[in-house]
């Protein structure tokens, strides 16, 4: 039976730890891009025209991340520092106990939320390369696949305020002079490690071919019938999800000696 899953506190964290929990975030970035792949792009599901729900001027996509963030707030979802919501303003608040998250990030973390530049590119750029043209009216359900591959891929980009503090923890001499000096490039040359990064690339191509195949009895995986293209993956995770892990790195480091 697997170990019982529990909570770091942040003598525990370690690079190694945070990058572990990275690497099993792409498992459900992955499987969750998969799902979403089932669906042609269906672009009524975006189109502010097309939802007929009375009052809502949203899209049935807006609806239902907003419907769905404000029921999860109520159940606490937010209240832990690894989630971040779409659309925070006057989300309800927490109606359940709160949980004793350990403290591990400077309070300044509370006030980075990048999400509203993660929106931008999945719906305009990511999503185009993962889908089919093609409408085929699971507006729905499509919806519901786009938000959580949206919260797979905030709470991957967002973990960089862990990774950073990691950093920092690790070797303060070398990070502070460019944090005092508000350093924003000096400070990404200092967090960044081409060789992990090479690493990433290439294991998420890999993941995405193991996951994606299909399973037969008989012979082997038929790379003709993969759901998603690992180059795809391979091309989101250079282009996007690293690059706003690494801004995330970035801002949490600027106000760390806040
Ligand atoms: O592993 C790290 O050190 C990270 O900061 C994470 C990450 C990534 O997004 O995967 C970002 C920056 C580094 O260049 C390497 C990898």
């Amino acid at each position: 039976m697997a170990d019982v899953i529990k909570v770091a506190d942040s003598s525990e964290m370690t690079l190694e730890t945070v990058r572990d929990s990275l690497i099993r975030e792409e498992d459900t970035i992955i499987f969750s891009l998969i799902e979403r792949a089932k669906y042609p792009i269906n672009v009524g599901a975006y189109d502010k025209t097309k939802t007929a729900i009375p009052e809502c001027s949203d899209s049935l996509v807006e609806f239902i991340i907003k419907e769905t963030e404000a029921a999860q707030a109520k159940c606490g979802r937010y209240e832990n520092p690894e989630e971040h919501p779409f659309f925070p303003d006057g989300l309800p608040t927490s109606l359940v106990p709160a949980f004793n998250f350990p403290k591990i990030l400077h309070p300044a973390a509370a006030s980075i939320n990048v999400n509203s530049t993660l929106w931008e590119v999945y719906f305009a750029q990511l999503l185009p390369l993962i889908t089919v043209p093609g409408d085929d009216g699971n507006y729905a359900s499509t919806a519901v696949s786009d938000l959580a591959c949206l919260q797979a891929l905030s709470r991957r980009i967002h973990y960089g305020k862990f990774v950073a503090e990691v950093k920092f923890k690790e070797s303060p001499q070398e990070y502070e002079p460019a944090i005092r000096s508000q350093d924003r490039d000096a400070l990404m040359k200092l967090l960044t490690f081409e060789s992990v990064e090479e690493r990433v690339k290439r294991r998420v191509a890999k993941k995405t071919m193991l996951f994606g195949q299909e399973v037969s009895l008989n012979d082997n995986c038929d790379e003709k019938k993969l759901k998603i293209d690992p180059a795809v993956v391979s091309r989101l995770y250079e282009e996007w999800v690293m690059p706003l892990t690494k801004l995330v790195e970035v801002e949490y480091l600027l106000r760390r000696l806040d």
